[in-house]
Protein backbone atom coordinates (compact mmCIF):
# COMPACT_ATOMS: atom_id res chain seq x y z
CA UNK A 1 0.00 0.00 0.00
CA UNK A 2 2.90 2.36 1.07
CA UNK A 3 3.99 2.88 -2.72
CA UNK A 4 0.12 2.43 -4.19
CA UNK A 5 -0.61 5.26 -6.42
CA UNK A 6 -4.56 6.25 -6.04
CA UNK A 7 -6.68 8.43 -7.90
CA UNK A 8 -10.19 9.67 -6.84
CA UNK A 9 -12.63 10.31 -8.97
CA UNK A 10 -14.60 13.22 -7.32
CA UNK A 11 -13.58 14.58 -4.43
CA UNK A 12 -16.75 15.50 -2.23
CA UNK A 13 -17.59 15.00 1.20
CA UNK A 14 -16.60 10.77 1.26
CA UNK A 15 -13.68 11.40 -1.04
CA UNK A 16 -11.85 14.18 1.16
CA UNK A 17 -12.38 12.06 4.37
CA UNK A 18 -10.43 9.00 2.84
CA UNK A 19 -7.79 11.16 1.64
CA UNK A 20 -7.55 12.59 5.05
CA UNK A 21 -7.61 9.33 6.58
CA UNK A 22 -4.38 7.79 4.24
CA UNK A 23 -3.02 11.15 4.89
CA UNK A 24 -2.96 10.79 8.81
CA UNK A 25 -1.77 7.29 8.60
CA UNK A 26 1.30 8.95 6.49
CA UNK A 27 0.49 8.18 2.97
CA UNK A 28 2.58 10.31 1.00
CA UNK A 29 0.69 13.45 -1.00
CA UNK A 30 2.63 12.39 -4.01
CA UNK A 31 0.79 8.99 -4.20
CA UNK A 32 -2.61 10.60 -3.87
CA UNK A 33 -4.24 12.42 -7.20
CA UNK A 34 -8.02 13.50 -7.16
CA UNK A 35 -10.26 15.01 -9.78
CA UNK A 36 -13.29 17.33 -10.00
CA UNK A 37 -15.44 19.86 -11.81
CA UNK A 38 -15.93 22.16 -8.59
CA UNK A 39 -12.93 24.91 -8.79
CA UNK A 40 -13.78 25.93 -5.13
CA UNK A 41 -13.98 21.87 -4.21
CA UNK A 42 -10.50 21.58 -5.57
CA UNK A 43 -8.50 24.07 -4.22
CA UNK A 44 -10.21 23.27 -0.58
CA UNK A 45 -9.43 19.76 -1.38
CA UNK A 46 -5.61 20.13 -2.77
CA UNK A 47 -4.62 23.09 0.52
CA UNK A 48 -6.38 20.76 3.52
CA UNK A 49 -4.62 17.79 2.06
CA UNK A 50 -1.94 18.69 0.43
CA UNK A 51 -2.58 16.88 -2.60
CA UNK A 52 -3.11 17.22 -6.34
CA UNK A 53 -6.61 17.81 -7.68
CA UNK A 54 -7.22 18.65 -11.25
CA UNK A 55 -10.21 19.07 -13.18
CA UNK A 56 -9.99 16.64 -15.88
CA UNK A 57 -10.60 13.06 -14.70
CA UNK A 58 -8.65 11.15 -17.34
CA UNK A 59 -5.32 13.17 -16.53
CA UNK A 60 -6.05 11.68 -12.19
CA UNK A 61 -6.36 8.22 -13.68
CA UNK A 62 -2.89 8.26 -15.34
CA UNK A 63 -0.28 6.14 -13.48
CA UNK A 64 -2.64 5.31 -10.74
CA UNK A 65 -2.95 1.63 -9.11
CA UNK A 66 -6.39 2.27 -7.74
CA UNK A 67 -8.57 4.67 -8.87
CA UNK A 68 -11.64 5.03 -6.92
CA UNK A 69 -14.93 6.25 -8.05
CA UNK A 70 -16.61 8.93 -5.33
CA UNK A 71 -19.37 10.70 -7.34
CA UNK A 72 -23.27 10.68 -7.04
CA UNK A 73 -24.26 7.18 -8.12
CA UNK A 74 -26.51 9.14 -10.89
CA UNK A 75 -23.21 10.69 -12.25
CA UNK A 76 -21.82 7.00 -12.71
CA UNK A 77 -22.56 5.96 -15.98
CA UNK A 78 -21.11 9.43 -17.63
CA UNK A 79 -18.35 9.67 -15.55
CA UNK A 80 -17.80 5.78 -16.11
CA UNK A 81 -18.44 5.96 -20.06
CA UNK A 82 -16.15 9.12 -20.36
CA UNK A 83 -13.41 7.16 -18.13
CA UNK A 84 -13.18 4.55 -20.20
CA UNK A 85 -10.55 5.08 -23.15
CA UNK A 86 -7.89 6.47 -20.44
CA UNK A 87 -7.97 3.19 -18.33
CA UNK A 88 -5.47 0.71 -17.91
CA UNK A 89 -6.58 -3.25 -18.32
CA UNK A 90 -4.49 -3.36 -14.89
CA UNK A 91 -5.92 -0.58 -12.90
CA UNK A 92 -8.27 -1.74 -9.86
CA UNK A 93 -11.61 -0.01 -10.08
CA UNK A 94 -12.80 1.09 -6.67
CA UNK A 95 -16.34 2.20 -6.09
CA UNK A 96 -18.25 4.00 -3.06
CA UNK A 97 -21.56 4.75 -5.32
CA UNK A 98 -24.56 3.43 -3.16
CA UNK A 99 -26.59 1.14 -5.56
CA UNK A 100 -24.17 0.23 -8.75
CA UNK A 101 -23.58 -2.92 -9.17
CA UNK A 102 -20.51 -4.77 -10.43
CA UNK A 103 -22.47 -6.07 -13.62
CA UNK A 104 -23.44 -1.91 -14.10
CA UNK A 105 -19.55 -0.84 -14.25
CA UNK A 106 -18.51 -3.85 -16.53
CA UNK A 107 -20.55 -2.36 -19.37
CA UNK A 108 -19.59 0.85 -18.69
CA UNK A 109 -16.17 0.68 -18.05
CA UNK A 110 -15.24 -2.71 -20.04
CA UNK A 111 -12.99 -5.80 -17.96
CA UNK A 112 -11.81 -3.50 -15.39
CA UNK A 113 -10.97 -5.47 -12.03
CA UNK A 114 -13.65 -3.90 -9.54
CA UNK A 115 -14.36 -3.88 -5.58
CA UNK A 116 -17.67 -2.59 -5.11
CA UNK A 117 -17.93 -0.36 -1.54
CA UNK A 118 -20.47 0.55 1.10
CA UNK A 119 -19.18 2.97 3.66
CA UNK A 120 -20.45 4.62 6.13
CA UNK A 121 -20.97 8.73 7.34
CA UNK A 122 -19.27 8.23 10.62
CA UNK A 123 -15.99 7.77 7.88
CA UNK A 124 -15.44 11.39 8.22
CA UNK A 125 -14.73 10.55 11.99
CA UNK A 126 -12.77 7.84 11.06
CA UNK A 127 -15.10 5.99 12.90
CA UNK A 128 -16.73 4.22 9.61
CA UNK A 129 -17.47 0.41 8.69
CA UNK A 130 -17.81 -0.78 5.08
CA UNK A 131 -18.28 -4.04 3.66
CA UNK A 132 -16.77 -4.54 0.02
CA UNK A 133 -17.27 -7.16 -2.45
CA UNK A 134 -14.47 -7.91 -5.13
CA UNK A 135 -15.30 -9.42 -8.67
CA UNK A 136 -13.13 -12.69 -9.26
CA UNK A 137 -10.18 -11.03 -11.68
CA UNK A 138 -9.34 -8.97 -8.53
CA UNK A 139 -5.71 -9.97 -7.21
CA UNK A 140 -4.97 -10.71 -4.06
CA UNK A 141 -3.04 -7.69 -3.28
CA UNK A 142 -5.24 -5.42 -5.32
CA UNK A 143 -7.82 -6.57 -2.00
CA UNK A 144 -5.32 -5.49 0.25
CA UNK A 145 -5.01 -2.43 -1.53
CA UNK A 146 -8.87 -1.72 -1.37
CA UNK A 147 -9.46 -2.73 2.17
CA UNK A 148 -6.19 -0.62 3.55
CA UNK A 149 -8.08 2.17 1.38
CA UNK A 150 -11.25 1.74 3.40
CA UNK A 151 -9.39 1.01 6.32
CA UNK A 152 -7.85 4.75 6.69
CA UNK A 153 -11.44 5.60 7.61
CA UNK A 154 -12.49 2.71 9.99
CA UNK A 155 -13.28 -1.06 9.73
CA UNK A 156 -13.19 -3.13 6.38
CA UNK A 157 -14.93 -6.60 6.21
CA UNK A 158 -15.40 -8.37 2.93
CA UNK A 159 -18.55 -10.25 1.46
CA UNK A 160 -18.56 -13.46 -0.61
CA UNK A 161 -21.69 -11.75 -2.69
CA UNK A 162 -22.29 -9.42 -4.55
CA UNK A 163 -26.25 -9.23 -3.42
CA UNK A 164 -24.94 -9.04 0.37
CA UNK A 165 -24.13 -5.20 -0.34
CA UNK A 166 -27.84 -4.27 0.09
CA UNK A 167 -27.99 -5.87 3.01
CA UNK A 168 -24.67 -3.84 4.06
CA UNK A 169 -26.67 -1.20 2.70
CA UNK A 170 -29.62 -1.60 5.09
CA UNK A 171 -27.59 -2.22 8.29
CA UNK A 172 -24.64 0.05 8.16
CA UNK A 173 -24.84 2.22 4.87
CA UNK A 174 -27.97 3.54 6.32
CA UNK A 175 -27.53 2.36 9.75
CA UNK A 176 -26.56 5.54 11.14
CA UNK A 177 -29.58 7.56 10.64
CA UNK A 178 -31.93 4.97 12.61
CA UNK A 179 -29.59 5.71 15.13
CA UNK A 180 -30.21 9.00 15.03
CA UNK A 181 -34.09 9.06 14.72
CA UNK A 182 -33.76 7.28 18.25
CA UNK A 183 -31.69 10.02 19.93
CA UNK A 184 -34.49 12.35 18.68
CA UNK A 185 -37.20 10.63 19.77
CA UNK A 186 -35.65 9.66 23.00
CA UNK A 187 -35.24 13.18 23.36
CA UNK A 188 -38.74 14.36 22.27
CA UNK A 189 -39.99 11.54 25.09
CA UNK A 190 -37.37 13.26 27.85
CA UNK A 191 -38.90 16.85 27.27
CA UNK A 192 -42.35 15.47 27.47
CA UNK A 193 -41.26 13.92 30.69
CA UNK A 194 -40.78 17.53 31.87
CA UNK A 195 -36.72 18.18 31.22
CA UNK A 196 -35.74 20.70 29.47
CA UNK A 197 -34.65 20.00 25.68
CA UNK A 198 -30.65 21.31 26.43
CA UNK A 199 -30.83 18.16 28.90
CA UNK A 200 -32.93 15.96 27.32
CA UNK A 201 -30.64 16.13 24.84
CA UNK A 202 -27.42 15.94 26.26
CA UNK A 203 -28.22 13.06 28.51
CA UNK A 204 -29.61 10.86 25.13
CA UNK A 205 -26.23 11.92 23.34
CA UNK A 206 -24.22 11.09 26.29
CA UNK A 207 -26.35 7.71 26.64
CA UNK A 208 -26.05 6.95 23.36
CA UNK A 209 -22.17 7.19 23.36
CA UNK A 210 -21.76 5.46 26.58
CA UNK A 211 -23.46 2.27 25.58
CA UNK A 212 -21.84 2.75 21.84
CA UNK A 213 -18.81 2.64 23.78
CA UNK A 214 -19.84 -0.28 25.90
CA UNK A 215 -20.66 -2.30 23.92
CA UNK A 216 -17.78 -2.27 21.43
CA UNK A 217 -15.08 -2.28 24.03
CA UNK A 218 -17.42 -5.76 26.04
CA UNK A 219 -16.60 -8.86 25.39
CA UNK A 220 -20.08 -9.98 25.93
CA UNK A 221 -23.00 -9.10 23.96
CA UNK A 222 -25.64 -6.61 23.69
CA UNK A 223 -28.15 -8.77 25.16
CA UNK A 224 -26.08 -9.40 28.11
CA UNK A 225 -25.10 -5.83 28.55
CA UNK A 226 -28.74 -5.14 28.51
CA UNK A 227 -29.52 -7.65 31.24
CA UNK A 228 -27.26 -6.30 33.48
CA UNK A 229 -29.16 -2.53 33.32
CA UNK A 230 -32.01 -4.68 33.66
CA UNK A 231 -33.26 -5.13 37.28
CA UNK A 232 -35.87 -7.81 37.68
CA UNK A 233 -39.61 -5.78 38.20
CA UNK A 234 -37.25 -2.60 37.90
CA UNK A 235 -37.61 0.72 35.24
CA UNK A 236 -35.86 -0.56 32.29
CA UNK A 237 -38.18 -3.71 32.45
CA UNK A 238 -41.35 -1.78 32.35
CA UNK A 239 -39.21 0.10 29.18
CA UNK A 240 -37.86 -2.98 27.41
CA UNK A 241 -41.87 -4.61 28.07
CA UNK A 242 -43.34 -1.85 26.51
CA UNK A 243 -41.35 -1.59 23.01
CA UNK A 244 -41.54 -5.14 22.54
CA UNK A 245 -45.35 -5.50 22.96
CA UNK A 246 -45.03 -3.00 20.40
CA UNK A 247 -43.16 -5.38 18.12
CA UNK A 248 -39.91 -3.73 18.39
CA UNK A 249 -37.54 -6.38 16.98
CA UNK A 250 -40.88 -6.88 13.77
CA UNK A 251 -40.23 -2.83 13.30
CA UNK A 252 -36.65 -3.27 12.91
CA UNK A 253 -36.51 -6.36 10.59
CA UNK A 254 -39.51 -4.74 8.35
CA UNK A 255 -37.24 -1.27 8.11
CA UNK A 256 -34.20 -3.09 7.11
CA UNK A 257 -35.71 -5.35 4.77
CA UNK A 258 -37.25 -1.97 3.11
CA UNK A 259 -33.60 -0.59 2.76
CA UNK A 260 -32.21 -3.64 1.20
CA UNK A 261 -35.24 -3.73 -0.71
CA UNK A 262 -34.62 -0.47 -2.16
CA UNK A 263 -31.18 -0.55 -2.46
CA UNK A 264 -31.71 -3.66 -4.94
CA UNK A 265 -34.26 -1.15 -6.53
CA UNK A 266 -32.38 1.58 -7.07
CA UNK A 267 -29.39 -0.70 -8.54
CA UNK A 268 -32.00 -2.21 -11.21
CA UNK A 269 -32.93 1.61 -11.80
CA UNK A 270 -29.75 3.31 -11.90
CA UNK A 271 -28.18 -0.03 -13.67
CA UNK A 272 -29.78 1.10 -17.04
N1 LIG B 1 -23.40 9.81 2.21
C1 LIG B 1 -23.48 8.55 2.55
O1 LIG B 1 -24.04 8.13 3.59
C2 LIG B 1 -22.81 7.56 1.69
C3 LIG B 1 -22.41 7.87 0.41
N2 LIG B 1 -21.86 6.93 -0.38
C4 LIG B 1 -21.52 7.20 -1.77
O2 LIG B 1 -20.39 8.06 -1.88
C5 LIG B 1 -20.46 8.73 -3.14
C6 LIG B 1 -20.05 10.17 -2.93
O3 LIG B 1 -20.94 10.75 -2.01
P1 LIG B 1 -20.58 12.13 -1.29
O4 LIG B 1 -19.11 12.24 -1.10
O5 LIG B 1 -21.48 12.20 -0.12
O6 LIG B 1 -21.04 13.16 -2.43
P2 LIG B 1 -20.50 14.63 -2.75
O7 LIG B 1 -21.57 15.30 -3.53
O8 LIG B 1 -19.96 15.29 -1.52
O9 LIG B 1 -19.25 14.35 -3.72
C7 LIG B 1 -19.37 14.04 -5.09
C8 LIG B 1 -18.34 14.87 -5.83
O10 LIG B 1 -18.33 14.46 -7.19
C9 LIG B 1 -18.05 15.60 -7.98
N3 LIG B 1 -18.41 15.36 -9.38
C10 LIG B 1 -19.59 15.62 -10.01
N4 LIG B 1 -19.49 15.29 -11.31
C11 LIG B 1 -18.23 14.80 -11.50
C12 LIG B 1 -17.54 14.31 -12.63
N5 LIG B 1 -18.11 14.23 -13.83
N6 LIG B 1 -16.26 13.91 -12.47
C13 LIG B 1 -15.65 13.97 -11.27
N7 LIG B 1 -16.26 14.42 -10.16
C14 LIG B 1 -17.54 14.83 -10.28
C15 LIG B 1 -18.86 16.70 -7.33
O11 LIG B 1 -18.39 17.98 -7.71
C16 LIG B 1 -18.66 16.39 -5.85
O12 LIG B 1 -17.57 17.12 -5.28
C17 LIG B 1 -21.88 8.54 -3.66
O13 LIG B 1 -21.88 7.68 -4.78
C18 LIG B 1 -22.63 7.92 -2.51
O14 LIG B 1 -23.57 6.98 -2.96
C19 LIG B 1 -21.63 5.69 0.09
C20 LIG B 1 -21.96 5.34 1.35
C21 LIG B 1 -22.59 6.23 2.27
O1 LIG C 1 -29.74 6.68 1.67
C1 LIG C 1 -29.01 6.29 0.76
O2 LIG C 1 -29.54 5.89 -0.31
C2 LIG C 1 -27.50 6.27 0.91
C3 LIG C 1 -26.95 4.89 0.90
C4 LIG C 1 -26.44 4.65 2.27
C5 LIG C 1 -26.56 5.92 2.94
N1 LIG C 1 -27.10 6.80 2.17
Amino acid sequence: MSKTRIAFIGAGNMAASLIGGMRAQGVDAELIRASDPGAETRERVAKEHGIKVVADNAEAVEGADVVLLAVKPQMMKSVCEALKPALKPHQLIVSIAAGITCASMRAWLGEQPLVRCMPNTPALLRQGVSGLYATADVTPDQREQAETLLSAVGIALWVDEEAHIDAVTAVSGSGPAYFFLLIEAMTAAGVKLGLPADVASKLTLQTALGAALMATGSDVDAAELRRRVTSPAGTTEAAIKSFQADGFEAIVEKALGAAAHRSAELAEQLGK
